[in-house]
């Protein structure tokens, strides 16, 4: 067996794996990418790329429906399913050279086209070669989670990785799970003319601002996707128009296609982890908060395989954390409280930092909120899409955290994320001038709406006011 020395193995080539491949090897460190199926993984393929695809297409074919409103008569969009197969695929292929084998050769590194499996602490084999290095990156990612329900094994059903290839479009969607992959998938699917009932044991989009969550759920509604919450299913079967469910309130709900939307599990089970002395659990690798796997130092986890949240941008953070230890021998420790997420859905919803309840249970009356909403931002009347308020959780007249939802809340987020991870006071983000009429104007009305009590409800200040106005020439 041919034997490898390098610095640097990372095992998987999806966002966390390749960001690592690609910073190390362009400072000048020897780097072996090891890659058992699409280069890419899970967001190229099959995750945010192809479903922020099918969610544009949905908006395209809702965008006809609702014209009537701007004076453009309304039409009932005629959708080739398969078209829009298409162009999710087209997608994809436009950005795939960026995750390319060839490119990553040609920024030289050894590429290896296997599964790979740790047969020692120092030492991983793949592609019928033996790679010693001095540190590892485990970059596997995760899947869809299958939960235990009775009759699941004799049903078929979808997941993330095979939807996007439907070609054919379901007449009646069943979604098992509401949290950002199920609300995402239903309201694209009901925009493009399938019937769609999501079925969902505790509350839609459960982790989010309940405040929040409820203005996209009630869209959702509206849009005549059938929401179930508080509905555990009690058996699925297989029947002649597809699958049925029966809930715990004994409603039986019958689709023509089921999918699962209901979490996530780590993919380590192909590494060996214990011929490395890697700790791991149901949740992935045990890690610290430098990132290095527990049992063994040379080894780092990354991305939906280090246990924590999943995201494709938080994939790259420990990206960069990752490359400050193993690259440049610095230190380096993870934070937590300025990740943001989005669902895109319509309206989108996204959050920085903790939720008010979150701050609440954390901090008590140590916080307070201020908020604007959309009807107020003019760019938002102006799209007709006013539904939806920018809230910030502030503590010490600093920015903690914020949730925005409504129309590109994914967009107007970023200031709010730059102001969390800046530790920015309200006082900063009151005082930024943006262009006008903007809808990122809503989190700087929101940072004005905290100081409107003290400026404009404050009897003192009218008395000294109206004293300085005597003097004044
Ligand atoms: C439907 C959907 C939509 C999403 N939308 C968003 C979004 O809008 N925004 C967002 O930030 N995140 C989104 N995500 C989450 C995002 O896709 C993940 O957080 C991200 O892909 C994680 O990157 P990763 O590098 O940890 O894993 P992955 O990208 O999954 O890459 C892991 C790679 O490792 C390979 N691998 C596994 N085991 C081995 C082995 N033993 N040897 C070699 N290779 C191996 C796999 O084949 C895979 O290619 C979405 C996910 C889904 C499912
Ligand atoms: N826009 C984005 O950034 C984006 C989009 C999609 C996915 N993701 C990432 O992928 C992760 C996984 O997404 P997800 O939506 O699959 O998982 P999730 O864990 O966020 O939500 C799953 C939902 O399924 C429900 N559920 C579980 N078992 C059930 C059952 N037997 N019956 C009914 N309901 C059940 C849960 O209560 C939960 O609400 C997300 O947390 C996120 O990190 C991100």
């Amino acid at each position: 067996m041919e034997r490898i020395e390098t610095d640097i193995c990372v095992i998987g080539a999806g966002s966390g794996g390749l960001s690592v491949a690609a910073g190390a090897v362009q400072m000048g460190a020897r780097v072996v990418l090891i890659e058992g199926a699409e280069m890419g993984g899970d967001c190229l393929n099959f995750g945010c790329v192809p479903s922020k695809a099918l969610i544009a297409a949905a908006a395209a074919a809702q965008a006809q429906r609702g014209s009537a409103a701007f004076g453009i008569g309304a039409v009932e969009p005629v959708v080739d399913f398969g078209a829009v197969k298409d162009h999710v695929a087209s997608v994809i292929a436009a950005i795939a050279p960026v995750d390319s084998q060839e490119r990553f050769e040609g920024l030289g590194c050894l590429v290896i086209r296997d599964w790979g499996r740790f047969v020692s602490p120092r030492e991983v084999e793949a592609g019928g070669r033996r790679i010693r290095a001095r540190r590892f990156v485990i970059a596997t990612g995760s899947r869809a989670a299958v939960p235990p329900v009775p009759g699941i094994e004799g049903v078929p059903y979808l997941t993330n990785e095979t939807v996007f290839s439907l070609r054919e479009r379901p007449a009646h969607l069943l979604v098992l799970g509401a949290g950002p992959i199920g609300m995402e998938m239903a309201q694209a699917h009901r925009r493009l003319g399938s019937a769609v009932t999501v079925i969902e044991a505790g509350r839609a989009l459960g982790r989010e601002d309940p405040e929040a969550a409820a203005v996209v759920i009630a869209r959702l509604r509206e849009e005549g996707v059938d929401i179930r919450e508080g509905q555990g299913v009690v058996r699925l079967r297989a029947v002649s128009e597809g699958v049925e469910a029966v809930l715990a309130d004994g409603a039986v709900v019958t689709g023509s296609h089921l999918l699962v939307a209901a979490g996530r599990v780590p993919v380590l089970e192909r590494l060996d982890l214990p011929a490395a002395g890697v700790a791991f659990d149901k949740r992935g690798v045990t890690v610290g908060p430098d990132l290095r796997a527990k049992g063994n130092r040379r080894v780092f986890a990354v991305g939906d395989a280090a246990g924590g949240a999943q995201f494709t941008h938080l994939a790259g953070y420990h990206a960069g954390l990752v490359i400050r230890q193993a690259v440049l021998g610095l230190r380096a420790r993870v934070r937590g409280d300025h990740i943001p997420r989005v669902t895109f859905t319509t309206p989108e919803l996204a959050q920085v930092g903790p939720t008010e309840a979150e701050a609440r249970a954390a901090h008590g009356d140590g916080i307070s909120v201020a908020r604007a909403a959309f009807h107020h931002n003019d760019r938002a009347q102006a799209l007709r899409e006013t539904e939806g308020f920018a809230k910030l959780v502030i503590r010490r007249g600093r920015v903690i955290g914020a949730t925005v939802v409504g129309p590109e809340a994914g967009e107007v987020i970023a200031p709010l994320a730059l102001a969390v991870s800046a530790r920015m006071k309200v006082s900063t983000l009151a005082g930024v001038v943006l262009p006008y009429p903007t809808l990122a104007e809503v989190a700087k009305r929101a940072a004005g709406a905290h100081f409107a009590p003290a400026l404009f409800e404050n009897p003192r200040l009218k008395t000294f006011v109206r004293f300085v106005q005597r003097f004044l020439p």
